[in-house]
């Protein structure tokens, strides 16, 4: 918190190669600071903070309007096609100390894409690197945003049925972070409306956390 009437929120996306952490970082700062493209490997290589501009109308503490400025860190994916794990592992270490050290982390969205299911070793390797990442109380500071969920509304699927079929890897890891979960569609070009329904849902997260963050010293 940098004075009474502003207040810093700190996120970091994590998650697989091309799930979209780039895109879904750029809806949540309103901006285009991260690069994102379609590729047949992985494009982030290293870790960047982006700063959203100030955000009015989300709070207001002792009936004073608090305004909000959303950071985000964007990782590189793993498994990562030029990377070893253990590289991506030391460079998202090293920025999450770096950027979030002093003030620590909100909340960490791990990104998945809708349309590919979450099950099987890659799925369970994503959740061991977030608790190596994270630390033991990692489930408190995790939601689940899903991308690519277009593909819910052309296969005529609601949310909730989306999620009734869902592999037990994925119940099991929803069940673990409090049923914490968003779900972003189309490429991230989503008008200032939904935008702010993504925040909103973000600060629920992070006020049912009273608003704690996740050391990282
Ligand atoms: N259809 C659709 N495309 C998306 C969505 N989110 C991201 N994309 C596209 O998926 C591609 C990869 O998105 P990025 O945001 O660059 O993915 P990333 O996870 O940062 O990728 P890496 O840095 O390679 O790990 C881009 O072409 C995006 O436009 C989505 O919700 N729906």
């Amino acid at each position: 918190m940098t004075d009474t009437n502003k207040m810093i929120i700190n996120l970091a996306v994590f998650g697989r190669t091309q799930s979209g952490k780039s895109s879904a970082g750029n809806v949540l700062l309103g901006s285009a600071d991260f690069y994102s493209t379609f590729a047949p490997g992985s494009i982030t290589k290293e870790c960047s903070l982006g700063r959203s501009c100030h955000l009015h109308g989300f709070m207001r503490r002792g009936g004073q309007e608090i305004s909000l400025q959303i950071q985000v860190l964007d990782t590189p994916g793993y498994p990562h096609s030029k990377l070893s794990t253990r590289c991506v592992k030391q460079e998202v270490q090293k920025a999450l100390v770096h950027h979030f050290g002093q003030e620590g982390l909100h909340l960490a969205l791990l990104v998945q894409r809708a349309d590919v299911p979450f099950f099987g070793q890659e799925a369970s390797n994503s959740v061991q690197l977030m608790q190596e990442l994270l630390g033991d109380s990692w489930k408190n500071y995790m939601a689940v945003l899903f991308t690519h969920a277009e593909e819910l509304e052309e296969a005529g699927l609601s949310e909730e049925e989306y999620l009734r079929e869902a592999s037990d890897t994925l119940l099991t890891l929803l069940d673990s972070v409090q049923h914490r979960y968003i779900f972003l569609s189309g490429r991230g070009n989503l008008c200032n409306e939904q935008r702010i329904k993504i925040l909103e849902r973000i600060m629920e997260f992070i006020k049912e956390n009273h608003f704690q963050v996740l050391s990282l010293t």
